[in-house]
Order: C-alpha cells, then structure tokens, then sequence
C-alpha cells in the first residue's frame, strides 16, 4: 500500500500581529506629520511677523502632545495596546490633537483660520476605529474645544474677532463635524456589518480546518493531522531531545466483521476502538485514524520500553472489551518504532507500519517492537 504524505501548513500569526503594528503605526507616523505641520505654520506666522513669538506655554503644551503621542506609539509598540478595546490607541490621539490645535489656536489667535483646518484634518482617522457614538462624541469636543479658544480670544485679542465672520466659521465648523459625525456612522455601521460577515466566515474557516482534520466515523484526528503533528514532535525532538514513538494499531481479522455482520457492525467497532485508545493516552501523545481499520499513536517522551507497557495495556483492554451491540471479541496487532535523531517522519512511520507486518506474520494478537536485529 503507497502511503502519501502530506504535511499541513501552520497560520503565521506573528506576521498577522506584526503587520497590523506596522499599518497603525503608519497611521500615527502620518498624523504626527499633520501636527507637525500646524507647529510649522505656527512658526511661519511668527517668521512672517503675523503671528506670536513661541511661548513657554507653546513649548508646553508642545512636549505635552509630544510626550502623550509617544507614549500611545509605545503602548502600540510593545502591544500593550492589542490587549485593549482600540488597539489603535485612536480615540485619545485624536482627542489629543484636538486639544493640542485648540491650545495653539488660544496661543497664537492670528492663526486661527489656518489651525482650524487641524480639527478637519484629524477627522478623517476616526473613520476607520471608531464608533458612531465615539465619532458624535468627538464632533461635540471639538466644538466645545473651538468655543473655548473663541472665548480666550475673546479676552487676549478682542480686536481679531469680527463677530459675523465668527458666526459663519462657527457654523461651517458644525457642519463640517456633523457631516463627519454622519459619515463617521456611516462607516461603523459598515465596519460593523463586514465585521459580523467576517466573524460567520472565520468561525466557518475554523470548522472546515476542523472537519479537514478530523476522521467523521471516529471523532479522532486523520492522518493529515497526524503528519502534521508528526513533524512538529519531529522538531520538538530534534530541538529539544524529547524522545517520542509511533504505533500502528491494526485490527486482526476486521474483514470477518464486516463479511459476518456487516458494515453497520463494523463500524461500530472502529468507533470504539478510536474511544478506547482516546481515553488510553495522554494529553500530549496523539491518537489518529491512519486509514481503515489502521490506527497510529504518537507517544511523546517516551522510549520503546515505556512505550510498550503502555500498549500491552492497551491491546489487553481491546482484548478484554466487547464491542458492539453482538458483543464481540477483538484483537490488535500492533508494531512501534521509535524516532531515530535527524530522520524523515515518513521513515519512523514506516518502520512502524513494517513492524505492523511482523506482528501479524508472528501470529497478530501482539505488539513488534522495532530492533536493530529486525529493522
Ligand atoms: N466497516 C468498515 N470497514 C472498513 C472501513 N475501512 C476499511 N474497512 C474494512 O477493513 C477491512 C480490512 O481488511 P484487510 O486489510 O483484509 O485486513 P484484516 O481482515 O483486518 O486482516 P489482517 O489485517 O491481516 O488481520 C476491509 O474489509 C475493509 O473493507 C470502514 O470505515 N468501515
């Protein structure tokens, strides 16, 4: 019989996390250059003499948002962040520049129809993170924050402030935000469909990863899963020096059942086989249906001595137990090999699987341990 081989692929869920680090924080690398640009204007008004010579509450309120946008890139850095509910850290950024554009617009009021256009400029982050209600929320601040600095203005350079010119910027601002809070809506309504879409797809995705490596008659892993399996134990052992051994389990005479009693029959049998091993081995070994009326066990840290007791309890238990509703007797055979450093996974099943042979050739009924004699 050709035994083919096929080893599974493993999701890179390191490279998952790492890009999604790298797409925020090219996000936040951006809108710093936005603020970075408004502290330029800043500069540019006071270079042209229109605006005011940087304070120390310029410089203050400039290290403050500095040291708060840094702070958020570290905490998204180190992924702090990732355990939250806005990996993204995007609500207090951009609550952070508002504040920011507004302390600027009360330091240097001449600038005040430039800056605005900071409070629009950061509206658009909103859209991919958060809420609708975060998204109202933060239209509201905004308005709040530009009523402030009109009031500042009100009291540090009353001169500048023509009350009817006030009145269309205060509404086209409000307008702006509640064009950006319906929009901002819009999006998380959206968003939040494709969210719901791609969650029913995943959790789709995991039961079909689950059926494909799962034997239906049985309930145990199939042999893709057991290859797959076979090849990490095979790296554990090569890293670590965890030893581990592989058993065939074959059924003696199964063909009898099935001719005798039917299929019906003889797949009740294969599925109380499967239980019996299951519940035989331990967390960390692996039982898997190989193919037909063939099963393999992974034992892990284990050598063919320790091995062995733990199958001869196993091909006594199938000895002792009745299976099906006819209650019937059946046996094992069963042939083990143990991993020899550095060889192909495909080799220590093989030689498991001819130590199978030389069980039923002996007689059947018994387990073949692999020695230097016979392999
Ligand atoms: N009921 C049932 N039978 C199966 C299944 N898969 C394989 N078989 C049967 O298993 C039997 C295997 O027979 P053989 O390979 O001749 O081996 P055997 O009769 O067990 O004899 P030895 O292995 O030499 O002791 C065949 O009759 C297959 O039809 C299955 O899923 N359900």
């Amino acid at each position: 019989m050709r035994r083919l081989i096929i080893l599974g692929s493993y999701i890179d869920q390191e490279a998952f996390m790492g890009q999604l680090r790298k797409d925020i924080l090219r996000r936040h690398g951006l809108a710093s250059a936005g603020v970075l640009l408004f502290i330029a204007l800043y500069y540019v008004g006071y270079g042209i003499e229109y605006g005011r010579a940087p304070s120390v509450w310029f410089y203050l309120i400039t290290v403050l948002y500095l040291v708060g946008h840094i702070a958020t890139v570290w905490f998204i850095y180190t992924e702090r962040a990732m355990e939250g509910t806005d990996p993204s850290m995007t609500l207090p950024v951009m609550l952070l520049v508002i504040l920011y554009m507004s302390g600027l617009m009360m330091l240097a009021p001449e600038l005040r129809s430039i800056m605005i256009l900071g409070y629009l400029n950061i509206m658009p982050f909103g859209v991919f993170r958060l809420t609708g209600r975060a998204f109202v929320g933060v239209s509201l601040f905004t308005i709040v924050c530009y009523s402030l600095v009109i009031f500042s203005t009100h009291y540090s350079a009353s001169e500048l402030l023509v009350p009817e010119f006030e009145v269309v910027i205060g509404v086209a601002l409000m307008t702006s935000m509640l064009v950006y809070a319906f929009i901002g809506r819009e999006f998380f309504i959206l968003r939040k469909a494709y969210g719901e879409k791609n969650s029913e797809l995943r959790r789709a995705l995991a039961r079909i990863e689950e059926l494909a490596v799962t034997d239906e008659l049985t309930g145990l892993n199939n042999r893709r899963y057991l290859l797959k399996t076979l090849e990490k134990q095979r790296a554990l052992s090569i890293r670590q020096g965890i030893p581990f051994v592989v058993a065939f389990i074959d059924i003696d005479y199964f063909k009898r059942v099935n001719d005798e009693h039917g299929h019906r029959i003889g797949d009740q049998v294969l599925a109380e086989l499967a239980h019996l091993l299951r519940v035989s081995v331990r967390e960390i070994d692996l039982a898997a249906r190989y193919g037909g009326e063939e099963f393999v066990l992974l034992l892990s840290g284990l050598n063919l001595e320790a091995a062995t007791g733990v199958l001869e309890r196993i091909r006594v238990s199938v000895e002792n137990h009745r299976f099906s509703e006819l209650e019937l007797e059946q046996r094992v055979s069963i042939g083990v090999a143990q991993y020899r450093p550095d060889e192909a996974s495909e080799d220590v099943l093989n030689r498991a699987d001819r130590m199978l042979y030389e069980a039923k050739r002996l007689g059947r009924n018994r387990i073949t341990l692999e020695s230097e004699g016979v392999v």
